[in-house]
Order: structure tokens, then C-alpha cells, then sequence
């Protein structure tokens, strides 16, 4: 670098630094998703996670990254920050510990040292790459600290010589994800070419029903490229009925938007959504109610109760629930007017719908294959973490898949999902994707027309599913929007209620518990989590407790987000789960507290 250009750089990182000092006694921690804290408090974790995100660019030949101010479910007065990968999924966790050390860097001084130091080791070329040398898509969420927090990612990145910020404005998380990852694939980038993905990507699965088609003269031509630019969908969509129909009830879908930016995203598109007929409640319009509050996936999954602005008049009505950065999504359903509670369908039924539509479209492909010669082979795995419910489990490997488990957290999931052919992964928080590699994209593109060339129409309408599934469902992470309309096109196309999909098994009775300790950290786990390895004699107690209940599961870990231990316990009775979770969490208590 330039004796100037270096001065340059030096000057402006310190700059950005004095700006936003960190209060003494503050601590950040990267953890589970990010920097979190109170929003009031986030500025210093803000610029500096905009210096690493920038950095990240430069390192990585200015390939964009993406930077979101967000805390998802979490109360409205907290904010937080993420950054995304080229790729669009979470930043490389190898970069983690530099995250930590730069937000909490105690001057100007160990800041600028710091940098200094990481780039040498890293080798990321300061200050010479002229104006691309990095680039920042920035987004946020809806949360009143987050035009403030804008205003300090913005001069994190511009502490970076050479780096350009790119504010997209107000997103889901996934919006977000969806355009770094877009970006750098060299595709449209906008939010009007998410919306049209996902728009005519939904439409084709669901009213591409087998009998829509009378023969194959009717399909259009296509080429690889023409679907992809979802020109062909377009066309392919002229030629069926806008609306097939049929049953109100079935039409009908209410959306909690958990008073935050998936509900208004919502909005824009959803009378573009054929064959459904979406009301969106807690909508984040003035005198709605409180982002997060009483309301959202988290809450719904949690508390297992209708969220605040529903009512007994929804009995029956298929529902769903977003968080407050549309990451995560519930489906539930009143089933009577006498209390508030719902039946839940979690992540872990969706992912079920998901495997068994794929497994659908393999099947009907392969349909006149043996076993060792198939058109298309495909290796389709299930990716869970030990919160997913045993009874999920245990349907998935009844199908006949694989199911893996990683331990919490989506980089974890998303990391083993990759592994696949065709990854699924959900936590059963509500958060997860489908994951396509390439390769296999390849290959359903020439199997696909294969099959057309042949006339063999079943199988290559589902092909063309599939195909639709892998522009649908976001590949960069978990997105709510996406996963609604890949779970209602899927509903269409069966031709299935909210009770066929929640009857498909019947959910363990399930407890989970916070224990508060002294040091959480004490707790060290193993097996994906399942089992405590210190102290060891916790271990010796848990499995003592469960072995005193039929279907018993029970298992402990720190959290990566909140200063508490979890407890999670699984049985075959409510006040048996509920039991077991309890003598675990008091000999945690013990141990521990
Ligand atoms: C039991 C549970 O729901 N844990 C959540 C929670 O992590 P913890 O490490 O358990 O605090 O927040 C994570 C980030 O949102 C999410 O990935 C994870 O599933
Ligand atoms: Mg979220």
C-alpha cells in the first residue's frame, strides 16, 4: 500500500472508531446469530461488524457481503447484527473469533492494530483495489433503532478504503441472504426479481397439477436458461386457469406477521398468489400492536396459543406464523372455541411435507427404473437438531431417509445440509431450507428434457416441480416467505387440508425449561448435543431421570444466545415430560447454580 493510501486507511479507522467507543464493562459475544444487545447500546458492534464485513469483500476478491441490523424474534428494544457470506449464507465461522475481538477492541488504537494485524494474516489487500474492492449490501428490519444503527454501518464501512456500501432498505433477513447470494451468481438482485421468483415459481407448483396438461404439444419449449430467467414459467403460466377454484376454507390463509417486516412483504404480493386468499393480522401497521409481542413464530411455537389478534372466529382456519425478520415460520390451527390453544404444525412438519413432495417427485421420475439404474439418483438427506421432535424422527426414517443431527444453530444445519444431493434442514423453531447442489440442478435440467423429448409427461412435469421447488425454496437460508408458499403450492397440489398435513404423526409431549447458573459455560456437550461430557456426574443424572419414563429423551446444553441453560425433555404424557424436565433442570440447579 501507498505511504498515503495507508495513512489514509489508518485515519479513517480510527475515525470510525472514536465515533462509536465502547462503553467500559460492555462485552459482544458473535454466538448463536450474531451480535445481539439492547439496540440503544449496538452502534460500536454495528460499525465494527461493517469493518469485518467490508474486510470479508476484500478478502474475498470484492465478492459482496451482506450486513443485517436485526433481532429477529427477540423484544423490540433490542437490535442486532449479522453478516452474510458470498454465498449468502452466515459468514465463515472461522472468522468468528475476529469478530469477537474487533467488537471488542477497547480503543481506536487496538482497534486499528488489530485490523492492521488480521489483514497481514489474512492477506486481504488494503487500500489497493481501487473503488470495487469491496462491497456491502446492508438491509434491516423494522425495529426504531435501525435507521440509527444504518448510520453506523455505514461508516464501518466506509473505514474500509475502496469499500461501497449498498443500502437495499427495509427486508426480511431473507431478502437479504437471497440478493447477496443473487449478486454474486451474476443473477437480477432486485427485490422486484425475489418477488417474481417466488411469484411464478409457487404458481407453476401448484396449478402444474397431472391433469392440467392434456398432452405435451401444449408445453412451450424451453431451454435451461429461459427457466431459470423463469421466462418460461411465465409462459408456461398463460396457459392455466388463474384461479382453479374450489373451497373457501381451503383458499383461506391468516398470517401472523408478528408486527414486523414479513407481514409487509406480504401484503405487496399476496394477490398475486393464485388460489389463496391471505389476511395478514399483525401486520406492523401503526396501532397493530408490538413487534414480537404476544405474537410471532417464536411466541406461537413456545406458548402453543393463538397469538394476540386472533380469535375464536378463526376456528378451522389454516394460520401461520412469521417472526419478526420472516426467518422463521409456524403453521397453526384453532381447533375449538373453548380455550386459546392451537394445534401446531413446527419446523419439524414442515420439513416432514417437504421430504415427502420431494420423495414424490423422485419416485415419479424414477417410477419405470430399477432400483440399480435410475434416470435420476439422487441422494436425499434430513438434517435436524436434538430439539426436533423423537416423533418426527422417527417418521422421517421410517421413509426411508437419512437423518442427520447437528447441533443447534442454523450454520450448523445449513453446513451438513450442503452434504446432499437435495439437503432439507429445519430447526423446529421454524427455521430451515432446501437445499439443491448444483450438480444435481444439472442433472434434473437434462433429465427434464430428456423426458420432454420422450413424452413422458408425468415424469417430466415433475421434474419441472422440482426444478420450480429449487427457484422457490431460498437457497441462501431460511426464509418464511418462501417456505409459506413452497408448503401452500405443496397443500394445492395434494390437494390437503391443515388436518391431513398435521395428522401426518402426532408430536411427543415435549417440555423445555431456562435454568440460570452461575457459568453456563461449565456445561460441555457432545453428540451433536445430546449428551453432557462435564460435569460428567450430570450426565449419570439424566440418564438416571429418563430411564424413569416411557419414551423419555431428556438433554441439556448451554444456550448460544441467552445467559441460561436449556432443558429439554420428551415423554410420553405432558406431566411426564414436564416432570422429567423439571428433576433434570433442579439437579442442573444443583450442580450448577
Ligand atoms: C432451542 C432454540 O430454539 N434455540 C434457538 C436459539 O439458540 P440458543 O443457542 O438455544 O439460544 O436461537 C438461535 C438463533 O435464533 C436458534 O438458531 C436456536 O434454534
Ligand atoms: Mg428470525
Amino acid at each position: 500500500m501507498a505511504a498515503n493510501q495507508d495513512q489514509e486507511q489508518r485515519q479513517r479507522l480510527l475515525a470510525a472508531a472514536s465515533r462509536f467507543p465502547l462503553p467500559s464493562g460492555t462485552r459482544f459475544s458473535y454466538g448463536t446469530a450474531g451480535f445481539r444487545a439492547d439496540g440503544a447500546t449496538m452502534a460500536p458492534a454495528v460499525c465494527r461488524a461493517a469493518i469485518l464485513a467490508a474486510l470479508r469483500s476484500a478478502k474475498l476478491g470484492g465478492a459482496a457481503t451482506g450486513l443485517v441490523i436485526t433481532a429477529s424474534h427477540n423484544p423490540v428494544r433490542d437490535n442486532g447484527v449479522k453478516i452474510a457470506d458470498p454465498d449468502g449464507g452466515m459468514m465463515d465461522q472461522r472468522w468468528e473469533p475476529f469478530a469477537d475481538a474487533l467488537a471488542n477492541a477497547p480503543d481506536p488504537d487496538a482497534l486499528l492494530q488489530l485490523v492492521l494485524q488480521f489483514a497481514k494474516d489474512e492477506e486481504i489487500p488494503l487500500g489497493g483495489g481501487g473503488q470495487h474492492m469491496a462491497q456491502v449490501l446492508l438491509g434491516r428490519d423494522t425495529r426504531p433503532t435501525g435507521e440509527y444503527l444504518l448510520d453506523a454501518a455505514l461508516q464501518g464501512i466506509n473505514a474500509i478504503v475502496g469499500a461501497r456500501a449498498i443500502d437495499m432498505g427495509i427486508l426480511t433477513t431473507p431478502q437479504l441472504h437471497w440478493m447477496v447470494r443473487s449478486k454474486n451468481k451474476g443473477i437480477k438482485a432486485s427485490e422486484s426479481d425475489y418477488f417474481t421468483q417466488l411469484i411464478d415459481s409457487f404458481r407453476f407448483i401448484s396449478t402444474l397439477l397431472p391433469a392440467a396438461f392434456g398432452s405435451l404439444e401444449e408445453l412451450p419449449e424451453t431451454d435451461v436458461l429461459e427457466f431459470l430467467t423463469s421466462n418460461f414459467i411465465r409462459r408456461l403460466l398463460e396457459l392455466v386457469p388463474k384461479d382453479k377454484g374450489g373451497d373457501e376454507l381451503a383458499k383461506k390463509l391468516i398470517v401472523d406477521g408478528a408486527n414486523g417486516i414479513g407481514g409487509v412483504k406480504l401484503e405487496q404480493i399476496k394477490t398475486e398468489l393464485s388460489g389463496l386468499d391471505i389476511v395478514v393480522r399483525n401486520s406492523g401497521k401503526e396501532g397493530e400492536g408490538i413487534l414480537n409481542h404476544m405474537c410471532g413464530a417464536d411466541f406461537v411455537q413456545k406458548e402453543r396459543v393463538i397469538p394476540h389478534g386472533f380469535s375464536s372466529e378463526d376456528v378451522g382456519v389454516r394460520c401461520a406464523s412469521l417472526d419478526g425478520d420472516a426467518d422463521r415460520l409456524v403453521y397453526f390451527c384453532m381447533s375449538s372455541t373453548s380455550d386459546n390453544r392451537v394445534d401446531l404444525v413446527d419446523g419439524d412438519k414442515i420439513l416432514s411435507l417437504f421430504a415427502l413432495f420431494i420423495r414424490e417427485q423422485l419416485d415419479i421420475i424414477n417410477k419405470n427404473d430399477d432400483q440399480a439404474n435410475r434416470s435420476l439418483p439422487a441422494k436425499l438427506g434430513v438434517v435436524q437438531t436434538a430439539y426436533a421432535n423423537g416423533a418426527s424422527t422417527k417418521f422421517l426414517k421410517n421413509l426411508g431417509l437419512e437423518v442427520a443431527l447437528t447441533p443447534t444453530g442454523v450454520k450448523y444445519l445449513h453446513k451438513k445440509a450442503l452434504e446432499y444431493d437435495i439437503g432439507i434442514y429445519f430447526e423446529a423453531n421454524g427455521h430451515g431450507t432446501v437445499l439443491f447442489s448444483e450438480d444435481f440442478i444439472s442433472q434434473l435440467e437434462s433429465v427434464s428434457k430428456k423426458l420432454c423429448s420422450e413424452a413422458a409427461v408425468a415424469q417430466h412435469q415433475a421434474a419441472m416441480r422440482l426444478l420450480a421447488a429449487s427457484q422457490l425454496i431460498n437457497q441462501a437460508v431460511g426464509d418464511a416467505l418462501s417456505g409459506l408458499l413452497l408448503v401452500e403450492a405443496i397443500l394445492q397440489y395434494k390437494g390437503w387440508s391443515f388436518q391431513n398435513w398435521c395428522e401426518l404423526y402426532s408430536d411427543l409431549p415435549s417440555r423445555q425449561l431456562k435454568v440460570k447458573v452461575e457459568d453456563r459455560t461449565a456445561i460441555v456437550t457432545t453428540n451433536a448435543e445430546t449428551k453432557v461430557s462435564q460435569p460428567s456426574s450430570l450426565q449419570e443424572l439424566i440418564d438416571m431421570e429418563t430411564a424413569n419414563y416411557t419414551h423419555g429423551r431428556c438433554f441439556v446444553r448451554p444456550s448460544g444466545t441467552e445467559d441460561v441453560v436449556r432443558v429439554y425433555a420428551e415423554a410420553s404424557t405432558q406431566e411426564a415430560a414436564e416432570s422429567l424436565a423439571k428433576s433434570v433442570a433442579d439437579h442442573v440447579e444443583r450442580l450448577l447454580g
